[in-house]
């Protein structure tokens, strides 16, 4: 299982066509950062299927390989959706910093899904930079946390 602080371990990278210019501008941001990432695609905005490009980034996390990942499409309900269908993976929607913050606060989120068709690069960054340095509360979220897998 991933580790969210382990920095030796690289980001997760997935979108679609449609989160592909958000993608590349968040890979600018942690280029800048000096962090390590892992592109799983798309790799242009030539339209595609969402699908294609959670499953492998879910497995890099599930596995370890990837500490968290980031993810998008258009809205972002789609490549949410196919991530969460991983048991290991608690893929957080998130559109504003308030909604970020408790993603990772109570949620423990270990990918972050955004509505790449719906932010600007300036609100990208602030969810970025939230999601990016808030902790897990633990606590009694641990226990809930604990009871999201099925089956
Ligand atoms: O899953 C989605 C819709 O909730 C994503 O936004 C996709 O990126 C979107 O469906 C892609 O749409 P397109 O018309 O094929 O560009």
């Amino acid at each position: 299982m991933s580790d969210f602080n382990d920095s030796e371990k690289p980001i997760g990278l997935a979108s679609d066509h449609a989160g592909f210019n958000a993608k590349s501008y968040i890979i600018k941001v942690l280029e800048d950062m000096g962090l390590k990432y892992k592109d799983f695609g798309a790799y242009s905005t030539d339209s595609t299927d969402y699908t294609d490009y959670a499953h492998p980034l879910a497995l890099a996390v599930e596995s370890g390989e990837c500490r968290f990942g980031i993810a998008m499409c258009g809205t972002g309900n789609g490549i949410n959706m196919t991530l969460n269908k991983h048991q290991g993976i608690r893929a957080a929607l998130c559109w504003n910093p308030e909604i970020t913050f408790y993603a990772r606060a109570h949620n423990n989120a270990n990918v972050l899904s955004l509505p790449g068709r719906f932010l600007d690069n300036d609100e990208i960054l602030e969810i970025l930079k939230v999601f990016l340095n808030t902790p897990f509360e633990g606590g009694r979220h641990e226990r809930r946390v604990n009871k999201i897998p099925c089956g």
